[in-house]
């Protein structure tokens, strides 16, 4: 059942229009979440919109904008507010409520990015009913990215993809170009079952529009031509150190594989193949900057989600002075310790030029 959310933009006496307007962008983990926020943060008339990227949990995911702190609030060139939270939802908004932006009201909207594994219930109670966060916020409304080629497995596999897609007043269907409009339709079958009030859109120009008209924007902001998605932003990835995991639950594990020396590029890319192709179904997500050996200055980004691993890009500088390779794994019963050593052996025994190693 979806949530009813009550009208308090419309009818709530105390000032609701002066309090600022929170959308939650959930959707489970690489299903667009970011390129959608990163694209949002490129449309005209933006400044005053804040983004609150909301990272629990021991291994951040979205954030190189700046060094890492476990709070962060980081002013774009373009007047937005980006804001990383890793502990307390309601105090990170009581620090924005004193921002220069929220205090002089150039503060217009602020965009919640959920971790893609989180359910959403919980942030939108809190959202919703703290009575701190009343007086300055209100929710306008829940977005769900839905990735097209992977959600119906995702949905049989994931309560909390579930729960995202039913608390959501837009679904916005993602990696439609992966999948033919005919091979969508169950997928908008099982999404109108499990929410029949959502509005669902298709495609990421659908998806943007959407978002934009839950900020309010659509009247002021006009779609420019596609262009080539540029991953200037919520990059990956804040490393605490090689080695380090974090449980979701008793099978899903994330875990950060770092390199201080510059790695192969075929021996990546084959490693990758090798593991997407054996244990897809239970690699959720992976994530990653390469500093590769043939390339240094420009570092490879890859992003897997299951067995799809979409073309590494090219990044034209490294975002920070952090030059080491870190890539982030959320696996499902996977030792990650095990695909970490897996990228060693593999590693040496390129480097040896015999043949890959069993797979993990
Ligand atoms: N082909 C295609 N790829 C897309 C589309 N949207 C996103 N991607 C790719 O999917 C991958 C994951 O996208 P992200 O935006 O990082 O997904 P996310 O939901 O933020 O991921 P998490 O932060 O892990 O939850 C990236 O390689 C994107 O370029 C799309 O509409 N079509």
């Amino acid at each position: 059942m979806p949530f009813i959310f009550p009208a308090l933009d419309k009818t709530d006496a105390i000032g609701a229009s002066q309090r600022v307007p929170i959308t939650v962008l959930t959707g489970f983990l690489g299903s667009g979440k970011t390129t959608l926020l990163n694209r949002l943060l490129r449309q005209p008339d933006m400044h005053g919109t804040a983004v609150v990227i909301n990272e629990f949990g021991a291994v951040g995911l979205d954030h190189d904008l700046v060094d890492h702190t476990n709070e962060q609030m980081v002013l774009l060139a373009n007047g937005c507010i980006c804001c990383t939270v890793r502990g307390d939802l309601v105090e990170a908004f009581e620090r924005l409520a004193h921002s220069p932006q929220a205090q002089s009201r150039e503060l217009r909207h602020v965009v919640v990015e959920t971790t893609g594994l989180a359910d959403p219930a919980p942030i939108l109670h809190t959202l919703m009913g703290d009575p701190r966060l009343a007086h300055h916020w209100r929710l306008a409304g829940v977005a769900c990215t839905i990735d097209a080629f992977n959600a119906m497995a995702t949905l049989d596999q994931h309560r909390e993809a579930v729960k995202q897609a039913a608390v959501a007043d837009r679904l916005l269907l993602t990696k439609t170009d992966l999948v033919p409009a005919e091979a969508r339709a169950p997928l908008l079958a099982r999404l109108r079952a499990i929410n029949p009030l959502a509005d669902l859109t298709e495609g990421p120009d659908a998806a943007l529009h959407s978002l934009l008209a839950l900020l309010d924007h659509t009247s002021t902001t006009r779609l420019p031509a596609t262009r080539t998605e540029e991953r200037s932003f919520f990059f990956p990835v804040s490393a605490p150190a090689s080695g380090d995991v974090s449980r979701h639950d008793d099978q899903i594990r994330s875990h950060v594989i770092v390199r201080e020396t510059p790695l192969s590029r075929e021996g990546v890319m084959a490693w990758l193949d090798m593991v997407s192709a054996m244990r897809g179904d239970d690699l959720l997500r992976v994530k990653g900057i390469v500093h590769l050996a043939d390339d240094p200055d420009h570092p490879m980004v890859i992003h897997g989600v299951q067995h799809l691993f979409h073309p590494p890009e090219t990044l034209a500088r490294w975002p920070s002075e952090d030059r080491r390779t870190r890539i982030v794994f959320i696996t499902r019963n996977i030792e990650a310790e095990d695909i970490e050593a897996t990228l060693s052996v593999f590693e040496r025994r390129r480097n040896r030029g015999s043949r890959p190693p069993s797979p993990v």
